[in-house]
This record gives C-alpha cells, structure tokens and sequence, in this order.
C-alpha cells in the first residue's frame, strides 16, 4: 500500500518537510503525490521546484480528490483546526504542523473528529522522533541517572518580528511556537501530568507572548524550568538531572544531533546530509516523523504511540494555563468549536 501525502500550503515548513522526505535514503512505500496553496501560481511553483506530479487549485479540491492518502498541513497556527477537520472530513489522515490547533478546546475537538472517522491525526512534535530521543529515553530508562528530579531547558530564536509570531489574528505566541518544545521536552521526561505549572513573561503590544518562564512542578517535588525567548537567541539545550548523575541534550534540543552523558561521552547522531537548503535548523529531521506516520497508517492505528491523543491534550492544556497566567488571550478562546 504506497502512502501517498498531500502538503497543504507551499511555505516555508512545507518546503522543509518535503526536501527532508525527498532527501532520506529510505521512506518506504511512501510518496510526496500532490500539492495545494491558497493560490493555484504558488502551487504550481511549490510543485515544479519539488518535481511533485499533481497540483490542485484549492485544499478544498485536494481534500476531495482521491489523489492523497495523508494530508501534511503547514498551515498557519489559526488554520490547523479548520484544515485538518476539513481533510479528515473527506476521509483523509492528518499530520498537522504544531502546535496542533490554538487551544485546549480546538484540540478536543479536532481528536474526536478524528476518532469519530477512525483516521489517524497527528501533531507534528517532531523531536519525538529524533533517534536521540530514542537515546535520551533509553537513558532515562536505563536508571543510569538515579531518579530524575530536574529538567531544564531553554529555547530563544530572535522571530518576535516575524509576523506569524508577533501578531494575534496570525496565532502569534512564543509558547505556541516555540515553547511547545520545552513543555513536551518536560513531558517526555516525566511522563505524567504536572500539579502545578507557574508562568510570567512579557507580551508585545499586540498582546502576544514573547518571552515565558514556565515552572512545572510535578509529584515527588520535582520540577521544570522552562525558558521560551523569542527576541534572543539562547543556548537551546536541555539538561535531565538525576540523583547519580545528567544528561544533557545539546542545541538545538528540539531536534538534538548530540547527547553529552553522565560520564562525559559525546554520542553523536548523524542526520542524512544533502544539498537540500532548509529554511529551519536541522529540518532534514522532518522526515522521521513521516516514516512513524506510514507505520501507524499502515498498521490501522489512529495515533502514534510516541505523540498521543492525549500528550497533544496535555500540551494544550498546559500552553492555554500558560497563556492565561502570562496574559496572552485569543478571540477563539471565546468560541465555542
Ligand atoms: N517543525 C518545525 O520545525 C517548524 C514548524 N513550523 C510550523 O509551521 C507552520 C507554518 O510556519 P511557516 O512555514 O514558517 O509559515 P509561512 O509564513 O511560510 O506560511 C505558511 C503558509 O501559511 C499561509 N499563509 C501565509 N500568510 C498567511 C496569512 N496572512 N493568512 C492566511 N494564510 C497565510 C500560506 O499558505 P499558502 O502557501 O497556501 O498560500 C503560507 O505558505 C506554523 O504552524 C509553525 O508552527 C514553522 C517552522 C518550523
Ligand atoms: O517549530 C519551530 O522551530 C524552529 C523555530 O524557528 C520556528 O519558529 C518554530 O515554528
């Protein structure tokens, strides 16, 4: 059964994901088959630079068509609830660009969609698929750190000028953005829900977030501390602390290429180097989420084991206590969906 993916939008993220899928040696039974943008010109351009065999002239028609088994949606932020409900309407999986929709309610709603039509949907965390986080898990796991009590992690990219970050009807937010990456780094590691999460930061004048430090505080009195910047760039790693010892995933932590251990060794994960050019960091990362993807299509689950239903919830829940602490408030929070 060849999968074959529809890319909804011909931005920027979806010309990284396409470039990283066409550049791995091996995505299986899998092919990039069509392509729609708001406008028929930018498809067409978006399909000839990535030899892409079918372009449509709306997501409407390529929704409809029988062209596509999966839909990768590159979406603005405020666009994921509405394309990814449209795609699954018309019986079509769906991997959505992060965060998976605005807030907690969206997200609800979008999952039962999804149930509903026994389709899978996913949110695209691609760091949960990076093999150090395979590494990083096993680590954890392997009980060489003791228990673990503290994670730290920063993640500062100067992008508070870029419109879709600093403005509110384009569903700007630093933590929507960036510091998704931060809570689910936290959750990977925990694994469970925090009982108490404690934020402050700054909103520009368009009331959007651009700097929060988030404490996650979870049983057991351990914790979370979570620096989300996007004015500055930081130094993007994250460290696990343990009672024997740490781990630290270096920058850029949200798609690691290097784990330091305990003991001072360096691991190094090699990502599929081409001459493809990338618009973001490490993007030739993208396609291993595509590979989970086909495996769970393939195998007729409706999620992935690695980025849930219910993480994709938790992380909603977790970004909407964030914004209401820091003061960021969307019209769509005042809808019902
Ligand atoms: N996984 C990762 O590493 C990254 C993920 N992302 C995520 O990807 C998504 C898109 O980011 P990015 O690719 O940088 O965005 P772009 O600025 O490239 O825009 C993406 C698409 O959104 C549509 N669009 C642009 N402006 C508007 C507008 N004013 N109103 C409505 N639609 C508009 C266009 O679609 P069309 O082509 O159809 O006209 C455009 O191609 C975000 O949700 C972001 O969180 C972004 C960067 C990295
Ligand atoms: O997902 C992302 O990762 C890298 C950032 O630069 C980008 O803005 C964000 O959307």
């Amino acid at each position: 059964m060849t999968i074959r993916w529809g890319i909804v939008t011909s931005g920027k993220i979806s010309h990284d994901f396409v470039n990283a899928f066409n550049s791995f040696p091996d995505v299986g039974d899998q092919v990039i088959a069509a392509v729609a943008a708001r406008d028929k010109s930018r498809a067409e351009e978006f399909a000839k630079t990535h030899k892409i065999a079918k372009v449509f002239a709306s997501y409407d028609e390529m929704a409809m068509s029988s062209d596509i088994d999966v839909a990768y949606i590159g979406a603005l932020n405020p666009d994921h609830f509405k394309l990814s409900k449209l795609f699954l309407e018309c019986g079509k999986h769906v991997l959505c660009e992060k965060p998976l929709c605005m807030n907690y309610k969206e997200t609800e709603s979008l999952l039962s969609i999804a149930k509903s039509k026994n389709l899978f949907i996913m949110e695209a965390v691609w760091s949960r698929f990076a093999p150090s986080y395979m590494a990083l898990e096993k680590e954890i796991q392997s009980g060489k750190l003791g228990d673990v009590q503290f994670v730290e992690v920063n993640f500062g990219v100067p992008i508070a000028n870029v419109d879709r970050l600093r403005k509110k009807d384009l569903g700007g937010s630093a933590v929507l953005d960036i510091g998704i990456y931060t809570l689910q780094f936290a959750q990977f590691v925990f694994r469970e829900e925090p009982v108490k999460v404690t934020a402050f930061g700054e909103i520009n004048n368009d009331g959007v977030d651009v700097v929060d430090t988030i404490i996650l505080e979870y049983s057991g009195n351990r914790r979370a501390v979570l620096n989300v910047n996007a004015k500055i760039r930081l130094w993007n790693k994250a460290t696990v602390y343990g009672t024997k010892g740490r781990v630290t995933v270096e920058d850029p932590f949200h798609f690691p290429d290097t784990l330091i251990h305990n003991d001072g060794n360096v691991e190094k994960f090699s990502l599929h180097t081409s001459n493809q050019k990338y618009n973001f960091g490490n993007s030739a990362g993208l396609v291993y989420q595509a590979l989970e993807v086909a495996r769970c299509i393939k195998q007729g689950l409706n999620e992935s084991p690695r980025m849930s239903h219910k993480e994709s919830l938790l992380l909603a829940k977790l970004r909407d206590m964030v914004r209401k602490q820091v003061g960021v408030h969307f019209e769509v929070d005042d809808k019902e969906v």
